[in-house]
This record gives structure tokens, C-alpha cells and sequence, in this order.
């Protein structure tokens, strides 16, 4: 059994303070060695991508400390109890299985006589089976007719992650002849999200899952009753149009009122959950089950990676150490994540709940203050754009911010012209390996106006294309490290608890239970 013990208790950690500001990128990047380093300091990931650090603050010296910290931390054996089913989510006495619905990693995990990767594989099939009969007609709306465009009711990550991976895949299922249904999106409870989505779709040929891990939340419940309310305003059965995704305990599971459900369980949080029916059922009907199979192919072989002891083949943990060192030695608060890809616009979101819902924490796993700073602030947007807007304060701000970019050498559509000697891929590319030297190196100049500190850290993950395997590759590779950041900082990165209080208090709010600043508010916005 592994010991949880607080990262300021780890003898490791003293010596890896001791390698503050250890490392200069600047001369570190600059000529022929230089060059070396950036062909050498790079691991193979998942689905032909690789993870490059050469532009980060570490060499053979930080590495190795690092390398010792997730030895005394114990993060591999912590990691091999998650996936045989301890009960790592000490908040709320649960497993943490999400990982079981992409691939057996250890030992069989049976709850009350249910073997749970068979539960997992279950529920994909039933998706798949739904999907499948949807595709093919056997599942039409009362008038017999196909239906044509999929929208999913839910929130939080009953919506990002989905949404995330369908705009991801959306141009590669096209270009590969997979696209089988449009899909969109209701997760507000700002009615104009709802009515805009609603006068977008027709009605008739619409098949609505209303997605609730929970079954409880406000949002998705108001959301699914809006869309019934539309459906038979316009005299169609919300009975023959709708599907669940929720776990067996939810009020939701007990109702007759779905074509189907498709079940989830209490061991895979919201956040985590795009790899249930969450993400399943949306994207095999989108794209069709194969190309959802792909993905959890593609995050069952990122996983198998992060199960290695050598961190310098672990790119998971790597990324997460790297990140330990930014935030706990040299101090740097937040984290931007900018890939070099239109199609993972919506990835940074997903990314903003998955780490600062997990480790945005001051307690530690057993309930008690820690005396370190925790999860990073994360945010992001795809680059080019992002150049074109917050870079200014990237470049040449008062913090330093880690970045995180990613690239793809190929587009997904294979559409490009040539302008000017290039094209716009290589554009795109050039773009990203300019800012990686821009960030690091700087440039010096009188004008301090236009001078460049560097000394920016940044990683760039490469792959050849953005597909479905490579995309799962990327989801759980962020997973897996936000899993070990929170190991190193004895969180529990699998409860939530600090969005109880909000809720809480909108609840009075709407029963006009408030006094002082409440009520005054309440006031203000006419409630
Ligand atoms: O899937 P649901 O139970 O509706 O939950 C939706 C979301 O709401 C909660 O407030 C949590 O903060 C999220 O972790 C969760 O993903």
C-alpha cells in the first residue's frame, strides 16, 4: 500500500527547491547543442504523437530529481491502485474507474458481483447497438422518418469534454466518410442557449439525449423540460425523441420517458466521463460507434503508458512533474494550453474543468490545510488566434505563464492552397515554432518597448494528424497528468465540493429565502 504524505514532507521535494531557476532556456536552446536538445528531449506518446520539453526549464539535473520525486511520492503505485480499484476519492468513499471504460489495466473490479469493465463494455454496446439502428432506420421518429441531427442537454462534463471531442472530429469524420449526424449542444440555463439551438434544428428529425450523471442538476433538468415544452408545442412526442445517459441511481434512470438509457456509475466523475456513454452515445451517433472505439483505442494505449515507472518514458507523468516543478519551485501561477488547431477550439474548456475542478484544492486528501500552492489557473485558445490576442501579456507580461502548445503536421480535411510559396498548414506550423523560440530565447533590444525577456517556458505535443486515436491518445494524456499533479499534492482530484455553495445559495435565491447582500443582489437583477 502506498502512504499519502504531503509534498513538503518529501525529502525529494527539498532538493528539487534547491534547482530553483537551475535551468537558462535561452542558452540552453541556442546553436548546435541546442538543436540536439530539442531532437532529444522528446517521448513517444500514444498514436504517434510525442511529447517535446526541450523548450522547458529542466536538464539532465532537474530531470533526475523529478524522477526521484515521483519515486519517494510513490505515483506509480498510487496509480496502480486507482485502476485496481481502491477508493482513491476519499470525499466521497469511491473508486475512480474511468479508466476501466477504455481498457483492463489491472485486476478485475467487482462491485456487488458486477464485473465493471463488463458493465463498461455493456453500456458501449448499447450505445453502439442504438446508434447503429438509429443509422439504419430501424429507430425513426413517429412518422417513420430518419432522424437526422443529435442534441445533447447537460452540463459541466455531462457537456465540455462531448463538446470538445465533437467539434475535434467533426472535419475528419467528414473527410473519412464516417459523418453519419450533425450534433449540437444545450448546456445553459440562459434560455436564449436552448431557444437559439432549438430554432436551429428540425424539430421532427431530432433526437435529444439528456445527459446527467447525477439526474439532479438544475440546469440539465430546466433544459430537458424547455426542449419537451418545444416538441410537443409542436405536436411531437418528447417520449419517441429523447435518450438518457445518467447513472442507475439517478432519479432519470427510473423514468419511462426515453427511447433508452445508457448507464454510468458513481466510479467515473463527470469530468472524467467523456469515455462513458457521456461522450458514447453522442459521438457514435454522430461519427458511429467505430470511430468512438478508436478513441478509447487510442486512450487505452496512453494509459499503458503512463503505467511505466521511467519517467522519462511516461509522458504523462513527465508533463505532470515538469508542471510540479513550475509551480511549486519556480512559483508560476497558471498554465495556458494553445493548440495550433481549429478543431480542438472547445479542447482548452474541456481541459479548465477536468484540472482546476480537480486540483483547484487547499486541502489535502485526508482533510487537512497543505502549506503549497495547488492546482494552476488553465486556460487557452488555438493558435493562430490567440497570437492575434492575449499573447502580448505571454510574451511580455509581469508573470511567467508555462504554455502548453499542440500541433499536427497534417490538416484534417486536406483542403489547403499554396500562397506566397506556402501553404496554409505550413503556416499554421511555422506559426507554433516560432512562438516556442520567441518565448524561450527573446530577443534584446534598446527600445525596451520592443525588447524580449524569454526565459517563457513551453512543451508542444506533435502529431501527424488530429484523428480519433490521436485525439483519445491527448485526452487521457491530460487526464493521466492532472491524476499524478494531484498525487504529488495528496489532493483528492476527484471530488468537488467547491461548487456546492453557489448552488446553495441560488436555491434561496429562487425560493426568496435571502436577506442583506443576498437579497440586495437578488434586487438588483429583477429575480
Ligand atoms: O452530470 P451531472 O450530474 O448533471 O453533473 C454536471 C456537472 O455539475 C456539477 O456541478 C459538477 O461541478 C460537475 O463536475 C459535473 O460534471
Amino acid at each position: 500500500m502506498a502512504t499519502w504524505k504531503n509534498l513538503d514532507t518529501l525529502d525529494s521535494f527539498g532538493k528539487l527547491k534547491e534547482l530553483k531557476n537551475h535551468v537558462d532556456i535561452a542558452a540552453a536552446l541556442s546553436g548546435e547543442e541546442g538543436g540536439k536538445r530539442v531532437a532529444d528531449y522528446s517521448t513517444p506518446m500514444a498514436a504517434g504523437l510525442s511529447y517535446n520539453y526541450a523548450a522547458k526549464e529542466v536538464d539532465e539535473t532537474v530531470l533526475s530529481a523529478l524522477a526521484k520525486l515521483a519515486d519517494e511520492a510513490q505515483l506509480i503505485d498510487k496509480f496502480q491502485e486507482l485502476y485496481n480499484g481502491a477508493v482513491i476519492n476519499t470525499g466521497e468513499n469511491r473508486m475512480v474507474l474511468h479508466h476501466l471504460a477504455r481498457k483492463q489495466l489491472g485486476n478485475p473490479v467487482v462491485v456487488d458481483g458486477v464485473d465493471k469493465r463488463e458493465f463498461y463494455v455493456a453500456q458501449q454496446k448499447k450505445a453502439a447497438d442504438f446508434a447503429n439502428k438509429v443509422h439504419a432506420g430501424e429507430i425513426t421518429n413517429e412518422a417513420g422518418e430518419k432522424f437526422t441531427t443529435v442534441v445533447q442537454i447537460g452540463i459541466g462534463g455531462s457537456d465540455l469534454g462531448p463538446r470538445a471531442l465533437y467539434i475535434a472530429l467533426e472535419n475528419w469524420a467528414k473527410a473519412n466518410n464516417t459523418f453519419k449526424m450533425e450534433a449540437k449542444f444545450i448546456s445553459n440555463v440562459d434560455p436564449d442557449d436552448a431557444a437559439a439551438v432549438l430554432t436551429s434544428v428540425d424539430l421532427a428529425h431530432s433526437l435529444f439525449i439528456v445527459v446527467s450523471k447525477s439526474g439532479t442538476t438544475l440546469e440539465t433538468l430546466t433544459n430537458e423540460a424547455f426542449v419537451k415544452d418545444a416538441l410537443t408545442k409542436a405536436g411531437l412526442n418528447p417520449s419517441k425523441h429523447m435518450l438518457a445517459v445518467t447513472s442507475e441511481t439517478s432519479p432519470l434512470a427510473k423514468s419511462e420517458d426515453y427511447l433508452t438509457a445508457i448507464f454510468m456509475d458513481d466510479y467515473i466523475g463527470g469530468r472524467y466521463s467523456s469515455v462513458s456513454g457521456v461522450g458514447g452515445a453522442i459521438l457514435s451517433l454522430a461519427f458511429g460507434p467505430e470511430v468512438f472505439a478508436q478513441l478509447l483505442e487510442g486512450a487505452a494505449a496512453e494509459d499503458q503508458l503512463a503505467t511505466n515507472r521511467d519517467l522519462m518514458k511516461n509522458p504523462d507523468m513527465l508533463d505532470a512533474l515538469i508542471g510540479i516543478y513550475e509551480r511549486n519551485v519556480q512559483g508560476y501561477p497558471s498554465t495556458a494550453v494553445l493548440p495550433y488547431s481549429q478543431a480542438l477550439s472547445r479542447f482548452p474548456a474541456h481541459l479548465q474543468q477536468c484540472d482546476m475542478e480537480s486540483n483547484g484544492k487547499t486541502v489535502n486528501r485526508f482533510g487537512e490545510p497543505v502549506n503549497y500552492v495547488t492546482g494552476p489557473v488553465i486556460f487557452g485558445e488555438p493558435g493562430t488566434n490567440g497570437q492575434h490576442s492575449f499573447y502580448q501579456l505571454l510574451h511580455q507580461g509581469s508573470d511567467i505563464v508555462p504554455l502548453q502548445f499542440i500541433g499536427f503536421k497534417n490538416s484534417q480535411l486536406g483542403v489547403d492552397v499554396d500562397i506566397e510559396n506556402s501553404t496554409s498548414q505550413q503556416k499554421l506550423c511555422a506559426n507554433v515554432a516560432a512562438q516556442i523560440v520567441a518565448f524561450a530565447c527573446g530577443k534584446e533590444d534598446e527600445n525596451l518597448n520592443k525588447n524580449f525577456k524569454g526565459k517563457r517556458p513551453s512543451s508542444i505535443i506533435i502529431g501527424q494528424q488530429l484523428t480519433p486515436a490521436s485525439l483519445g491518445a491527448l485526452l487521457a494524456h491530460f487526464e493521466n497528468k492532472i491524476m499524478f499533479q494531484g498525487f504529488v499534492w495528496n489532493l483528492n482530484s476527484f471530488d468537488q465540493e467547491g461548487v456546492q455553495l453557489g448552488k446553495v445559495l441560488a436555491k434561496r435565491v429562487l425560493a426568496h429565502n435571502t436577506d442583506g447582500a443576498l437579497k440586495v443582489f437578488s434586487d438588483l437583477l429583477n429575480i
